[in-house]
């Protein structure tokens, strides 16, 4: 067989449902379909975005080439006269990690979330028109997770009327802050407030960083970049910074003083707003990371199923057609949970979009009582779906067999980019131990107080401490409200047996931290219930298009029983389910693949992704595989020549026993 072409038009025959209908429920409306094929077709149709070469480039090359982009972009903006929608598509589309995700997912945002109205109308129109270029500046060489350890120092002279930002320590150089090394003109800059020699808290500063004519750093500032980061291209786009500061001077309007204000006398202020609206940008970024979780993971889904398709091996032994691999049961249950998933971090994306607009809408009118529940929800769901979505990529490279390993295969390259989502914006660890702190303030005030939002399952505490599940067949389990009911009882049973465990310790925070471990076990459960009730209630809606309810069923039920068949210990050890329901379940689960299997090309279709965003020999629309694997290799530069340079230093002195006399 010279390609798979052939293979991928007889897959797309078998689809049972409308893959025109699947696409727009994937993208939320017509319109949001609409918008995003425009500018995927846009980009993809335009040489500067070419990414097929980035990993073979080296860091500089690379570096200036991504400038090369954001240059274009950013004039393609203006004269197509973007939305700041389609901006944001744009550069979703050309997928380079690049200094305008700082600027506008985390400068602007911190702007608008926790400057004054004077600020706002100072440095937003600079920004959004990129007269200021910004960065976000919060970790440092020794701090990270730790925002409340941060070194860097802001301290007040009423002399000047000026904060003195100063870099105490070298653990107190900023460390990682994207877009700051080459680029940024100024950054927010995270650090102590000192007042009189007294200690205020951490707090946001707009600090200039480069001379806005020449680029140069200014007086007092030590800026480079921090090295070389994991994989090939990947996120070697982006100029992660290293800055120190010596005495370096702002007025003291640059602090950011929606939260608390400094006056002219020097006095600290702290207004109604509460503290943590600091962390404000990164509830903000964190909603944002679990939108862009489902656009990762359906890329490497959609590469590992066309090929899986493409892919032939065993079966024959009389010159017959072999197996397609993705008829292989075993492979089919590495996949399709990974394909569901892709769904159901899509919709529990598009809800998680809704609620911190809803939350953001509060907090502009003062509004702070949903606060907690938001920092909860996007902390969980950050780790559970960048978690899963890094396990995942690489799960499809392994489904890929040996050619997931080239980065022809556009594998490498997305999960060496995609793998720090894991770390950055809060490690997934110290994300789950937050929710865990909202999970046991929740048990232990079940007595006297209504849970609300995501937690008001726990309202039934006593019929989910107490009933068990009644599924008595396969068939059984094919029901949305058993389904939920499984996994509401298995977190709440988890929850109190943490708080349980908990009031035995006279001193809380050593039970907490004595129990962390099961305390984020407890947590992923609550997670994952948020995930299976918002797909149930996407289900719920109308949902148009032949077919299209019917296989994002099937989808809910692959995802739910998948994650109850991995955690089915959790679902034994609470008591909820015998381990007879358990094997039900998983017996269900096969009999979902089946149904899964005629449609699976389709449903990645569905996804709409462009094969320059795929970016995969593997993952072609056309599955044209081996002559395009072929013709890569041989279009390798290093391949421009059979005899490399260096073979005839090292290896034929070698080969003709002449290396004694060799200039090595
Ligand atoms: C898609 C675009 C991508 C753009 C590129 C992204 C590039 C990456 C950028 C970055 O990584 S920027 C740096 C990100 N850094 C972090 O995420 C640091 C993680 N650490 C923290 O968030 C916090 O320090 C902590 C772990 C939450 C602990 O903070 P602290 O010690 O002050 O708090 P606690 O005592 O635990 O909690 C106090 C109180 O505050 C509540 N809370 C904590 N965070 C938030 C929040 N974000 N929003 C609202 N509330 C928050 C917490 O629940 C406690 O509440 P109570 O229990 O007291 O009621
Ligand atoms: C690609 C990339 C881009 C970044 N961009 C930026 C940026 O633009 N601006 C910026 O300010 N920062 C940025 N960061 C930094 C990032 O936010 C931090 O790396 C992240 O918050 C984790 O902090 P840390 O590095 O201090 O990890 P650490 O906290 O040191 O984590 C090390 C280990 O300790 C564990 N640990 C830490 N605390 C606890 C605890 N309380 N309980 C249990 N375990 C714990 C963690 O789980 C982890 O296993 C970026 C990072 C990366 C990788």
């Amino acid at each position: 067989m010279e390609g798979g072409v052939d293979y991928l038009i007889d897959e797309r025959k078998k689809a049972q449902f409308d893959v025109e209908a699947m696409k727009v429920a994937w993208a939320g409306s017509r319109q949001a379909f609409e918008l995003s094929d425009r500018i995927a077709k846009l980009v993809a149709n335009d040489p500067i975005f070419e990414k097929f070469s980035r990993p073979m480039l080296g860091r500089k090359e690379l570096f200036k080439n991504s400038l090369r982009k954001v240059a274009h972009a950013w004039k393609l903006i203006i004269d197509l006269r973007l939305s700041e929608e389609e901006a944001k598509l744009l550069r979703h589309y050309i997928d380079e990690p690049a200094y305008t995700d700082l600027q506008w997912e985390m400068f602007i945002p911190a702007i608008e979330g926790q400057g004054t109205e004077e600020q706002k109308r100072k440095w937003l129109p600079l920004a959004r028109k990129m007269q200021v270029i910004g960065s976000y500046a919060q970790t440092e060489l020794g701090h990270g997770s730790n925002v409340q350890g941060l070194e860097t120092t802001a301290t007040f002279d009423p002399q000047t009327d000026e904060f003195v930002i100063h870099s105490p320590t070298l653990t107190s150089s900023k460390w990682w802050p994207g877009g700051t090394a080459k680029v940024s003109t100024h950054a927010i800059v995270y650090a102590r407030l000192i007042l009189d020699g007294q200690f205020h808290g951490v707090h946001g500063f707009i600090v200039q960083l480069r001379n806005l004519e020449n680029h140069t750093p200014l007086p007092g500032i030590t800026v480079g970049d921090i090295g070389m980061k994991f994989g090939n291209g990947a996120y070697n786009t982006m100029d992660n910074g290293v800055i120190r500061f010596n005495h370096v001077h702002i007025p003291r309007n640059q602090m950011l003083m929606r939260v608390s204000q400094v006056t002219r006398e020097g006095k600290f202020v702290q207004s109604d707003v509460p503290r943590q609206l600091l962390y404000g940008t990164m509830v903000y970024v964190r909603q944002k990371i679990v939108a862009d979780a489902s656009k990762a993971l359906s890329r490497a889904v959609c590469i590992a199923t066309r090929y899986s398709a493409v892919r032939r091996q065993f079966g024959s032994r009389n010159g017959g057609p072999e197996i397609q691999v993705i008829d292989y049961k075993t492979q089919q249950s590495r996949l399709f949970p990974l394909l569901a998933s892709a769904y159901a971090f899509r919709f529990v994306g598009e809800w998680l979009k809704w609620l911190y607009t809803d939350v953001k809408q509060r907090l502009e009118a003062n509004d702070f009582s949903t606060l907690p529940e938001a920092h909860a929800c996007t902390a969980g769901l950050k780790s559970l779906t960048t978690s899963a979505t890094a396990d995942g990529i690489e799960e499809c490279r392994k489904l890929c067999g040996g050619h997931g390993y080239l980065v022809s295969s556009g594998i490498p390259e997305l999960f060496a980019t995609y793998v720090p989502a894991c770390t950055f914006e809060g490690d997934n660890v110290v994300m789950m131990l937050q929710v865990a702190r909202f999970l046991v303030k929740t048990v232990s005030e079940l007595g006297y107080k209504q849970p609300v939002g995501t937690t008001a399952y726990m309202r039934r505490v006593t019929a989910l401490m107490q009933s068990n599940c009644a599924v008595r067949t396969a068939e059984e389990w094919l029901n949305p409200g058993v389904v939920v009911e499984a996994f509401e009882a298995r977190s709440t049973r988890m929850a109190v047996a943490c708080g349980q465990r908990l009031a035995k310790f006279e001193n809380p925070e050593e039970g907490f931290a004595e129990l962390s471990a099961d305390l984020v076990e407890a947590s992923l459960a609550h997670c994952q219930v948020i995930v299976v009730s918002k797909f149930v209630e996407k289900l719920q809606q109308e949902i148009p298009g032949k077919g299209v309810k019917r296989l994002l069923e099937v989808l809910f039920y692959v995802y739910a029983l998948f994650l109850l068949h991995k955690h089915q210990g959790d679902f034994l050890a609470t008591g909820y389910l015998t381990p007879k329901q358990a094997s039900l379940a998983n017996d269900q689960l096969r009999i979902l693949y089946s149904k899964v299997r005629p449609n699976a090309i389709a449903l990645v279709d569905s996804f709409n992704h462009t094969d320059h965003l795929l970016s995969s020999i593997l993952g072609r629309y056309d599955g044209n595989v081996y002559p395009k694997l072929y013709e890569a290799a041989f279009n390798d530069p290093f391949n421009d020549s059979d005899i490399a340079d260096g073979i005839h230093q090292y290896v034929q002195p070698m080969l003709r026993q002449e290396l004694h006399s060799a200039k090595l």
